[in-house]
């Protein structure tokens, strides 16, 4: 069995893998923390959960972390982490952190998006946590920074076509739709029901700080900075992400060749779907689930290749490949714990 800690567990992002680790069958759960709920149930915040979670909510303690689990996921607000996580590590947990605090190898990349590193020395021996290009990696780490729901989404159909080179990187246009649990739990106007409920806007138009997320992946992959057009939208929806990108390739290629280079990546990868030709991602396809599915269209008139994709930003955009990760890390089968179907409806 696998200790378990959840720091932030009733967060989105934390309950979510609270959720989904109660049915995995090689997980204990040995401390979740809130500080507003620390005395009360899990199960009390979450009354879904009664009868079926009612762990307790502690405080944050490091001492009984270190001594209780073998691995802890880190689900809080971006810079918080950084102050924790060295003396996880030194305790001797490995730390799954789904803030951004671990996603960037060079500290400088972060300052320059985020604030000052205090735990700058990590950040070379992080490993990005997308499931599908950096198992090998993963498998070994002490530490990941599980990746941003949006790189997610929009790297899983890219990356494939980066590795073989056909991409022209001159410029990326990537315009995705998340979900309003995208923004966390927390009580603010901007996601407020009355504020979003029958709006549709774009937000931090071409200045997000996930725009250099996904440029530091691909950079590393095509070793060129590729330059991205980013603009996100809220969708006045609660979960899930669609993304679409556009690209021109270096040389001609057909829709077949394309959709064989994606197949043949993701032909032993459970949780990335390439769908028939014809049909298109869809939010409801891959509600709850750790599924990305990926679509595509080689437009004749412009030569412009259309990536479609869309994942659940709680599930496979944070807590579901966080999960995927610690199987990975524990060499267990990927999927463990996370077979889980979208409901019809
Ligand atoms: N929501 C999403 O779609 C995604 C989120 N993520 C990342 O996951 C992490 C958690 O996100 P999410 O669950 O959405 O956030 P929430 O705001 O929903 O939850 C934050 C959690 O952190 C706890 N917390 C502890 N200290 C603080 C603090 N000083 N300020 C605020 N909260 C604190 C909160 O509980 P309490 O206040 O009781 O301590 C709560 O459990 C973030 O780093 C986010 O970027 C990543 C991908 C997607
Ligand atoms: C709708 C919404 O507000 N979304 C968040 C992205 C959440 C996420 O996955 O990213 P991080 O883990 O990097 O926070 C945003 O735009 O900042």
């Amino acid at each position: 069995m696998i200790r378990v800690a959840v720091i932030g567990a009733t967060g989105y992002a934390g309950a979510e893998l609270v959720r989904i680790l109660s049915s995995h069958p090689q997980v204990r759960m040995t401390m979740l923390t809130s500080r507003q709920y620390a005395g009360q149930l899990f199960s009390d915040v979450f009354p879904p959960f009664y009868k079926r979670i009612d762990l307790p909510l502690e405080n944050y303690d490091v001492k009984k972390i270190v001594a209780e689990a073998d691995l802890v996921f880190m689900a809080l607000p971006h810079q918080l982490p950084m102050n924790m996580v060295p003396e996880l590590l030194e305790g001797g947990c490995r730390v799954v952190d789904l803030s951004a605090d671990f996603r960037f190898s060079d500290p400088v990349e972060y300052e320059t998006f985020y604030e000052t590193h205090r735990a700058p020395e990590l950040c070379g021996e992080s490993v990005y946590g997308l499931s599908e290009f950096f198992k090998e990696d993963i498998s070994g780490a002490r530490l990941v920074g599980n990746p941003g729901c949006y790189p997610t989404c929009i790297l899983l159909p890219l990356l494939p076509l980066v590795q073989k080179q056909w991409v022209d990187l001159s410029h990326v246009v990537c315009d995705a739709k998340s979900g309003v649990s995208g923004a966390g739990r927390g009580v603010s106007l901007a996601t407020h029901y009355c504020e979003i409920a029958q709006g549709f806007k774009a937000y931090k138009v071409g200045a997000h700080r996930h725009r250099p997320e996904i440029a530091s992946i691909i950079e590393g992959v095509a070793e060129q900075r590729p330059a991205i057009t980013f603009v996100p939208h809220l969708v006045p929806t609660i979960r899930g992400m669609l993304a679409t990108s556009y690209l021109k390739l270096k040389e001609n290629r057909t829709e077949a060749e394309i959709r064989e280079c994606l197949q043949q990546a993701y032909k032993d990868r459970p949780f990335v779907r390439i769908l028939p030709e014809g049909r298109f991602p869809d939010l409801s396809f891959v509600r709850g689930t750790n599924y990305c599915d990926i679509a595509l269209r080689l437009d004749p008139e412009t030569g412009v290749l259309i990536l479609v994709s869309a994942i659940d930003n709680l599930v496979k955009g944070a807590s579901g490949q966080a999960i995927q990760n610690m199987n990975i890390m524990w060499k267990l089968d990927e999927t463990m714990g996370l077979d889980i179907l979208p409901p019809v409806i």
